[in-house]
């Protein structure tokens, strides 16, 4: 736990002084260039017109400028916050942005957190103080210095004792025991060793960071997203980096800091937005969504239920063919159809083969019937004749349809609708029953992965695409050619008794690198591209909660991320769902064999001590062999349990929920109740205080929210009230876990209403 040592001082008001002064300075820079940047936006805005290319690089330019001044704005508070004095060196300020003088030489005045020069604030200690004689914390309201706090790690000026494992203690107190807003904050100012390591470390590589509950596995992901942006700025502003987080409430939550820290490269998303054109956020039980994530179960099945799609009729079919009855035989398509099958191509790009050796047996039987030589000679028909029997077989909208019957052109959301509303085709393709759903229901997050793997069975034929794509750009480059010689045309006749060269447009440009030009350049941002293109791959693909992703879900993530630069932070205790991963080389062992790096995150910033003893005997009980993090703190508040009739149990809970809000005052109460009683209880929350939030997607800026442990994943309240913990743990065979990420949402105060006996889990607190 944090206690001061002497090594930290108080410094004196002359102090404070000076540093409101070089404070008031770095304002008045930051002022400036905002200026500078908002006069360049202006100027651009008022500019119109031009070539298509010109109004391509103004966008780029407009939208550097916009991006400028939204970092700068964002920095408004807490622009700087931090001080390293060394023995042999200037000091160095440290802030959110880095900022430089205006003079020839460029001083830096203010290092940004993400640059190399500014790591001794998060790494120096006593022990190892990296040149570093002082650490000093500026504590800041608005552009006003409210105080400085000092760590000397000159031994020599120290008493050497100070923790080794906690930098900048009062900052980082005072950080954890403020209250939530319902919002994540940036920790630039106070992050800790341990997790520096996590948010610089390389690019390249699968890193899995574990840690439980609240040891800022969120957090580092995110600074480490900033850090990534700022030190491979070129890279991946180019490729994006995508942040997958559980659920929308958690993206809500998160969404905050990333702007905070001033970037704004980066896709946020869900499982359920993965697939462009579908949002699922159908709710399914676990243990169906447990099926549809399992590789081993899904992958043949979906083979299978594309490969019924590819069919033959039992006997023959017949179709009119020129005033004639064409009879389709089912040997001819089932040749035509394991030819298609042994492209080994997708279904969409094989079914060109299909066709061209269906209407080539085909044309063999016309033929064979209407060139046979009566004398028993070889056919009459000249390979023309066949070419044209060719012709006419494909341009025959009735032939065209049967063989488009037996081998039809899908799409995933086709293929799956048509897969998990039907029981025959469920059996077939070697489905359970359990898959069956309605028409009528949405999709859900585990069928995103699945209409992914669709999308790769089926493929897309483009060639009709690529086709018209090339005779547009021939289309234009013969246009161009034309501008071109009416220019070279129009060239004034007096020029052609001048000796010396006069260079025209054709002197300069030729018709392609014209149409080039003037061809419209895409100016999205890399993070909505990849949005809108199943396809993209990220330069670095960061995962939240990533326990609960399925193998199917990362299946679909290394898809997107073949080069598997790619950060997964989680916890696998707390592992809800039933198709997560218990162990990590669970996940990354079938893609990377033993090539992924494990870091472990060991201190609880979250939850204080009172609170992680009751965690602590859940822990024991899902694993004994599993430690839970320490708490950095101790709240002073002994968390506790009730027993209230089942009948009183809404009028006792609100009753508790307004001692709650009043204690934690004006922070967050969070309520976690089984699925069951949500909306009953929500209901009655609502009615009897106003502004609590319920719902699938509760707005977390109230000060009160009742949710499921599902929804609060990854979440924090100053106060948390669980509901009936029995009926979350008999709720899903991972109930246990469900229990342990309850509790360890508590900020400070937790308390326990139960209606049955209370589990033997919760005994410390009965
Ligand atoms: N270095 C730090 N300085 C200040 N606050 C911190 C620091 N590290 C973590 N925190 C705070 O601790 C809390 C928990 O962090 P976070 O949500 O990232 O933890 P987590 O490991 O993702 O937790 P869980 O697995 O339980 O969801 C947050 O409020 C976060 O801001």
């Amino acid at each position: 736990m944090i206690a001061r040592k002497g090594a930290i001082l108080s410094s004196s008001n002359a102090d404070v002084d000076s540093e409101q002064a070089y404070l008031t300075a770095l304002y008045q820079r930051l002022d400036q260039l905002r200026e500078q940047a908002d006069g360049r936006l202006k100027a651009i805005l008022l500019e119109a017109g031009g070539t298509p290319q010109g109004r391509t690089q103004r966008e780029a330019t407009r939208s550097h400028y916009a991006e400028q001044l939204a970092q700068m704005n964002s920095v408004e508070n807490g622009l700087c916050f931090g001080r390293l004095d060394f023995s042999a060196d200037v000091p160095r300020y440290i802030g959110r942005i880095g900022l430089f003088a205006e003079d020839r030489d460029q001083d830096p005045l203010l290092i940004d957190w993400r640059a190399a020069a500014a790591r001794p604030f998060y790494l120096a200690t006593a022990v190892s103080p990296e040149g570093v004689t002082r650490r000093r914390h500026l504590r800041t309201r608005g552009r006003v210095l409210t105080g400085v706090d000092d760590e000397v790690l000159d031994i020599e000026s120290g008493d050497g004792t100070g923790r080794e494992d906690v930098t900048g203690e009062a900052a980082l107190l005072s950080a954890l025991t403020a209250n939530r807003t319902g919002r994540m904050r940036d920790i630039v100012e106070t992050i800790q060793a341990e997790q520096d390591e996590v948010i610089r470390s390389g690019l390249a590589g699968a890193l899995v960071v574990q840690g439980g509950p609240g040891t800022g596995k969120t957090a580092v992901a995110l600074h480490r997203a900033a850090y990534l942006l700022y030190t491979y700025r070129q890279q991946l502003t180019r490729s994006g980096v995508l942040i997958l987080g559980p659920n929308t409430t958690f993206l809500r939550y998160i969404s905050q800091v990333l702007p905070s820290l001033a970037e704004t490269g980066v896709l946020l998303a869900t499982l359920g937005d993965m697939f462009p054109g579908v949002r699922a956020r159908a709710v399914e039980p676990g243990a169906v969504a447990a099926l549809k994530g399992d590789l081993e179960l899904m992958l043949p099945a979906l083979e299978n239920a594309v490969a019924d799609r590819q069919t033959v009729p039992d006997d023959f079919a017949e179709v009119d063919h020129d005033g004639y009855p064409l009879r389709i035989d089912r040997t001819v398509l089932e040749d035509a159809r394991s030819a298609a099958r042994r492209t080994g191509r997708p279904h969409n790009v094989a079914r060109a083969v299909f066709v061209t050796e269906a209407i080539h047996q085909l044309s063999q039987q016309i033929a064979d019937r209407i060139g046979a030589d009566p004398l028993g000679g070889d056919n009459l028909l000249s390979e023309a004749d066949l070419a044209e029997t060719r012709r006419e077989l494909r341009e025959d909208v009735d032939v065209q349809q049967a063989l488009f019957d037996f081998w039809p052109v899908l799409t995933p959301r086709q293929v799956l609708r048509d897969l998990l509303t039907d029981a025959g085709r469920l059996e077939s393709a070697g489905l359970p029953p359990a898959l069956l759903r309605d028409e009528s229901a949405g999709w859900t997050p585990a069928d995103v992965p699945l209409l992914d793997e669709l999308a790769e069975l089926l493929g897309v034929d483009d060639t009709l695409k690529v086709r018209e794509q090339s005779r547009q750009r021939k289309a234009a480059i013969e246009y161009a050619e034309g501008v071109l010689e009416i220019v070279e045309g129009s060239r004034s006749l007096d020029f052609e008794d001048v000796e010396e060269e006069i260079l025209s447009a054709i002197d300069v440009v030729d018709a392609s690198a014209f149409v080039e030009r003037h061809e419209v350049i895409d100016t999205r941002t890399a993070a909505e591209r990849a949005a809108a293109d199943r396809t993209w791959v990220f330069g670095h693909v960061i995962v939240d909660e990533a326990q609960e992703l399925s193998p199917m879900a990362w299946r679909l993530l290394m898809r997107r991320c073949p080069s598997r630069s790619m950060t997964a932070v989680g916890d696998v205790a707390q592992t809800s769902e039933l198709s997560g991963s218990t162990t990590w080389d669970q996940v990354f062992e079938p893609y990377v064999a033993q090539r992924w790096r494990l870091v472990e995150l060991s201190v609880n910033y979250r939850t204080p001590a009172e609170v992680m003893t009751v965690a602590g005997d859940i822990l024991a009980a899902i694993d004994p062999a599993l430690r839970p993090p320490r708490s950095v703190r101790s709240a002073g508040v002994t968390p506790w349990a009730r027993r209230v009739a089942p009948e009183g149990l809404a009028e006792e809970l609100i009753a508790d929920v307004r001692k709650e809000a009043g204690a934690v005052e004006p922070g967050r109460v969070g309520v976690l109740v089984p699925a069951r009683l949500e909306s009953s209880l929500g209901a009655e929350l609502v009615a009897a205080v106003p502004g609590a939030a319920v719902g699938e997607q509760p707005d977390l800026l109230n000060h009160v929210v009742l949710m499921t442990v599902q929804q609060a994943k990854g979440l924090e309240f100053d106060s948390v009230l669980v509901v009936c913990p029995d009926e979350i743990i008999a709720e899903s065979p991972r109930g246990l876990s469900d229990l342990y990420v309850a509790v360890t949402r508590a900020t400070q105060r937790l308390g326990i209403l139960h209606t049955g006996p209370l589990p033997g889990v919760l005994s410390s607190l009965g």
